[in-house]
């Protein structure tokens, strides 16, 4: 009896064996995969390749360009690829996002102010593009900017030149102008919350962002950089991932892009006390995932499901000539210790 424990012991260890050297593997392999300049950019996707090469054309030169894409899908970190590859990069990236400025306050914000020019405006203050002068200004969720200010980032943008708030003198500045969207401009401009003008005047070199979910061969990778940038954080020794929970991440649609990939092992690094990162917390509901009918099952999963569905037509009755066990070919003993090993049981006893 001992002999056998001590047998089954050691094939369990080796398996544990096998499984850590593929793990390595595959780790090793991640690693060696991210090939392109942009250190903190991760991607070894085509599609994505072709924004970055985007990214490299235009960054030298000094025109405006407009980076569109879904919320999390790494606008900020491409504005800031451009800017530190411009002739600007030592000069200061000033970041302006205009969703979450008071409507009242974002003139000031963006222009500056006199003192007295309101009520609590008790110095004069430089607005934003006077301190970006000579740099880069980086404008994100544009579109939530109000119309008369629509109206005076156009003058801004065609003669470099605006007044601060309560102010009479005319400011000239040299900026260079990046904004980001992730609403569709062109149908706010149909809509009439958009300026035309502003639009084409912005859109003179725009970058489209890749949603994750269709740039699924980069989601390993970017997982395994958040492993070793939450696991260093935290002082954990975490950079393994389990292949069924890397298959889970593949096959879900990210609605919230990279950001929420990083969300999720972030939380699931904390979670973890071995080596192993334990994803077993995360439950996206199905109505992000994508459809199990394209999902690629395993044979079991397909015996299972086969099984239960020729149960559930026959009630539950597995013998006699009207049963499963006649409709799927196979002797009712055959199918019973196949139902316990694949864990199938009627759920209603
Ligand atoms: N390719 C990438 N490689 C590494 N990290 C990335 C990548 N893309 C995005 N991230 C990370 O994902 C997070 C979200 O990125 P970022 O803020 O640039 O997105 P965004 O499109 O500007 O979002 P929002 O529209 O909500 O402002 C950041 O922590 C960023 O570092």
């Amino acid at each position: 009896m001992r002999r056998q424990e001590e047998a089954q012991l050691k094939a369990g260890l080796l398996q544990i064996n096998q499984l850590s050297q593929q793990l390595e593997a595959e780790n090793q392999y991640l690693q060696e995969e991210v090939s392109h300049h942009f250190e903190n950019i991760i991607s070894k996707s085509k599609a994505y390749a072709e924004v970055l090469h985007q990214v490299e054309q235009v960054a030298p030169t000094d025109s405006t360009v407009l980076i569109e894409g879904e919320s999390g899908t790494g606008k900020e970190l491409i504005a800031h690829a451009i800017h530190r590859l411009s002739q600007r990069s030592q000069r200061a990236l000033v970041k302006v996002n205009c969703a979450v400025l008071p409507e009242s306050l974002i003139e000031s914000e963006l222009f500056g102010h006199e003192k007295g020019a309101f009520t609590g405006a008790d110095k004069r203050r430089q607005g934003r593009f006077e301190l970006a002068d000579g740099g880069t200004i980086f404008l994100d969720e544009i579109g939530e900017l109000p119309l008369d200010i629509q109206a005076k980032l156009l003058r801004v943008l065609q003669e470099g030149e605006f007044e601060r708030v309560g102010g009479n003198v005319t400011l000239t500045v040299n900026v260079r102008i990046i904004a980001a969207t992730n609403r569709k401009l062109k149908q706010m401009v149909g809509q009439k919350k958009f300026r035309e003008d502003l639009y084409y005047r912005l859109n003179v070199f725009p970058i489209e962002n890749i949603p994750l979910r269709e740039r699924t061969e980069d989601i390993p990778l970017l997982t395994q950089h958040f492993l070793k940038k939450f696991s260093l954080k935290t002082g954990k020794q975490i950079d393994k991932i389990l292949p069924k929970d890397m298959k889970r991440l593949q096959q879900y649609r990210f609605p919230g892009n990279v950001r929420e990939l990083e969300n999720i092992i972030e939380r699931a690094v904390i979670l973890t006390p071995g080596e192993i990162l334990d994803l077993s917390y995360w439950k996206p509901d199905n109505e992000s995932s994508r459809e199990r009918s394209t999902e690629i099952k395993t044979m079991e999963e397909m015996q299972q499901e086969l099984i239960i569905r020729t149960l559930e037509k026959t009630h539950w009755r597995v013998s006699g000539p009207d049963g499963a066990a006649a409709i799927l070919d196979m002797h009712p003993q055959t199918l019973y210790s196949r139902m316990r090993k694949l864990g199938i049981k009627r759920s209603d006893r």
